[in-house]
């Protein structure tokens, strides 16, 4: 886990920015090498937007190659509704950038089978290449996206209806009228967030403080999704100070050392470089994956089997997958040295005197080889 701690929300909105730039510029994308990007609503990720905007304009970037999912997206108002993710994204980012409207993803809260919207949303995450980074804001109650308190870990895109602190808290952008605000939304699932290459969560104000707290001192917890993240290979929470209110002042030293030692040690953290250039051609061999049949990627095995909250430890899987159940699979007999010869034993001839025992005692092996297995035979 990297937690940024910046000044104010404008210094961490500028970090969050500048960051999404230059891993853009590293993957250098092109046609057939989009970099995918996971966008959040909200008004976390605002100041974000328009830094981009305003990089988009003074030409330090292009999104030309850059394909976007969104988080999320309300159910039951119009596409073209003032609060609807829809006009939200249009309105602060990609009508004044470069994107492709072809590139940009976002959930229909309208579509006539949610279902089925949420399972193609799925692959056509899957058949972009994965997400190379997500962008995400939290909620107070730590959601992400709209995995509210209580959601699957292992989640993925699916239909959720609102906590009711979460209606409550967007009934701002809804003249503060409780009943104007949508019940229920379409979400990319905690699961669909885990399998980015990259998370980054901008995190700004007091109100998100207790949230930010759970997530990173205590435990992973359903009941604070964003959690979950503890679980992520390369998670970065970027904030401002008012955010860190209630971190322990050891917590909130500790991540602040971490960047002033590797400035005074003059190294960059950064991603190792297979994330940051996305899946390209390795030089080892590696296995060829069709995507939906839409894009060639060869991926090498590690990446390929990606730990997930619901197989955490390929590795182990792998080998448990491809072991000979016990059962079927008689290793000792195997190991013996082909030298030594096996002699049939049973317990009575272990016994000084078996003759006592006669009649009780299961026949021996060379008895039932000859087929002459009668108990009645070897008894009175
Ligand atoms: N679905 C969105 C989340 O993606 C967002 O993170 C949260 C916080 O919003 P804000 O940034 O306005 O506090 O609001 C909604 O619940």
């Amino acid at each position: 886990m990297r937690l940024i701690i910046r000044d104010d929300t404008e210094a961490a909105s500028f970090y969050v920015a500048s960051y999404i730039v230059e891993r853009i510029k590293h993957f250098d994308p092109a046609p057939a090498h989009p970099f995918v990007l996971g966008l959040p609503t909200g008004s976390s990720p605002l100041g974000v937007y328009r830094i981009l905007v305003e990089k988009y304009k003074a030409g330090e970037i292009s999104f030309e190659n850059v394909v976007t999912f969104n988080m999320d997206e309300y159910i039951g108002i119009p596409r073209d509704h003032p609060q609807s993710y829809h006009t939200f994204m249009w309105q602060h980012f990609f009508s004044h950038v470069n994107i492709h409207p072809r590139n940009v993803h976002i959930l229909d809260g309208n579509a006539p089978n949610l279902e089925a919207e949420c399972v193609e949303y799925e692959a056509k995450i899957k058949s972009s290449g994965g997400i190379d980074l997500f962008l995400a804001g939290i909620g107070e109650d730590g959601h992400i996206a709209f995995n509210e308190p209580g959601s699957s870990l292992a989640s993925r895109t699916r239909v959720k209806t609102l906590a009711y602190d979460t209606v409550l808290a967007n009934s701002r952008f809804f003249n503060d009228d409780l009943d104007q605000v949508p019940k229920m939304a379409l979400t990319v699932g905690v699961q669909t967030v885990l399998e980015a290459r990259e998370v980054v969560v901008i995190v700004h104000g007091a109100r998100k403080s207790l949230a930010l707290q759970r997530c990173i001192e205590q435990g992973v917890n359903h009941m604070w999704t964003l959690s979950s993240l503890q679980l992520h290979p390369h998670p970065m929470i970027v904030c401002d100070e008012d955010a860190t209110l209630e971190l322990q002042v050891k917590t909130v030293k500790y991540f602040k050392s971490i960047e002033q030692v590797a400035r005074a040690q003059g190294f960059e953290q950064i991603l190792p470089s297979k994330i940051r250039t996305g899946p390209s051609k390795p030089a080892l061999p590696a296995q060829t994956i069709l995507v939906n049949g839409e894009r060639d990627r060869h991926v090498d095995a590690a990446e390929s089997e990606s730990p997930t909250i619901l197989a955490p430890q390929p590795t182990t899987s792998r080998l448990l997958s491809v072991a000979t159940p016990a059962s079927e699979c008689p290793i000792r007999s195997r190991s013996v040295s082909p030298d030594i010869e096996l002699v049939p034993d049973r317990m009575a001839s272990r016994i000084a005197d078996s003759s006592v025992f006669r009649g009780r005692l299961t026949p021996g092996p060379e008895v039932q080889a000859n087929g002459l297995a009668r108990v009645n035979a070897v008894g009175a």
